[in-house]
């Protein structure tokens, strides 16, 4: 057995006859309706180290106080009756996107997945250079459940594993391949107001350590927007304490993933999803890794080095530094 898996069963034993059942990660992991199609699985072969005993799985973003979401009366969603229109202007899951100027004759395809064949629910190249959102639909448009634009919305197609690294703590791998542009899960956290993110960093020794869990939903953060939300500081998700197999994602200067910003219901844009997506195929067992600082201003210059956290991500154009 795993030495992490036997560390748990002990534990588990002990739970069962009395303690804290609700802390067990193996039980916080067998209740996601995916555990037996798409397991999430934690393998520690190097010592007996289990995960952090603060840390609890969890299955959606958790919305701390101050945060909501918006009233079902202020959600609206396409009319397509096909689900093959759903890439072009009239779909109004797409009416945010700029048109590109027409080649030809054809309708230009806005959404951002291959619609059909082998690629269908791939990122299309474009889009993988592209800070660009992803607009999708969703539970209030008339295109069905199989809509081709609804990839992260029907969540994780793949089993993921949890295991000991050597050098970074935990890390994240996939026991199949995963293809350059698929949809690999969500950074999921509890998503809270920007003066409790700012406080949680003022209570970590080192605030810069805090950020490495803490992302801002700032997509579409707009000081001249007409909706307030968006005019105001954006919330952040803080993954440290609660989350999914994706809070244990190692940086890598030369990353197989990367972050984007998907919306659904265009009402709910201040608490957009952050959607992890293969930048190139990744071979099975391969880490998955995304990079930390991705579109973060360089302001390492003015940093003191004795503080910083040493990357040891091995790639040739390695930074140097996490932060
Ligand atoms: C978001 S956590 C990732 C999961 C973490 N490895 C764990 O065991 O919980 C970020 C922490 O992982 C470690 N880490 C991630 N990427 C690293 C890298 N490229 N080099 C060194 N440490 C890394 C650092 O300790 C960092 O503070």
């Amino acid at each position: 057995m795993e030495a992490a898996t036997r560390t748990h069963f002990l534990h588990h034993t002990e739970q069962v006859h009395g303690i804290d059942k609700d802390a067990c990660h193996f039980c916080q992991l067998r209740a996601f309706p995916s555990h037996r199609t798409l397991p999430i699985t934690i393998v520690n072969t190097l010592n007996n180290e289990a995960l952090p005993q603060n840390f609890r799985f969890i299955q959606r973003m958790k919305f701390g106080p101050g945060v909501e979401a918006a009233s079902p009366a202020f959600l609206s969603g396409c009319d397509c009756n096909v689900d093959s229109n759903c890439q072009y202007e009239r779909c109004q899951c797409m009416g945010e996107i700029e048109i590109p100027e027409a080649k030809d004759d054809r309708q230009p395809e806005l959404n951002a997945y291959h619609m059909e064949g082998d690629k269908a629910g791939l990122l299309r190249s474009s889009m993988l250079d592209s800070t660009r959102p992803l607009y999708e639909c969703h539970a209030s448009c008339r295109c069905t459940n199989s809509c081709p634009n609804r990839v992260v919305e029907r969540g994780r197609t793949v089993p993921i594993q949890i295991f000991r690294t050597k050098d970074r703590g935990w890390g994240v791998r996939c026991p199949e391949a995963i293809r350059k542009g698929q949809f690999v899960d969500c950074y999921l956290g509890e998503i809270i107001t920007w003066r409790e993110s700012d406080q949680r960093r003022q209570a970590s020794s080192i605030a810069e350590r805090k950020d490495l869990y803490l992302f801002a939903l700032d997509k579409f953060e707009d000081p001249t927007s007409h909706d307030l939300r968006l005019r105001e500081r954006s919330f952040e998700v803080d993954g440290e304490f609660m989350s999914g197999p994706t809070r244990f994602i190692n940086h890598s200067c030369d990353p197989n993933l990367r972050i984007f910003a998907r919306v659904g219901d265009h009402a709910n844009k201040h608490i957009h999803d952050l959607a992890l997506f293969a930048v190139r195929d990744i071979a099975r067992g391969e880490e998955l890794t995304f990079d930390y600082v991705a579109g973060v201003d360089d302001h390492e210059s003015n940093h003191d080095t004795i503080n910083m956290e040493l990357c040891l991500c091995g790639s040739s154009n390695c930074r140097g530094y996490l932060w």
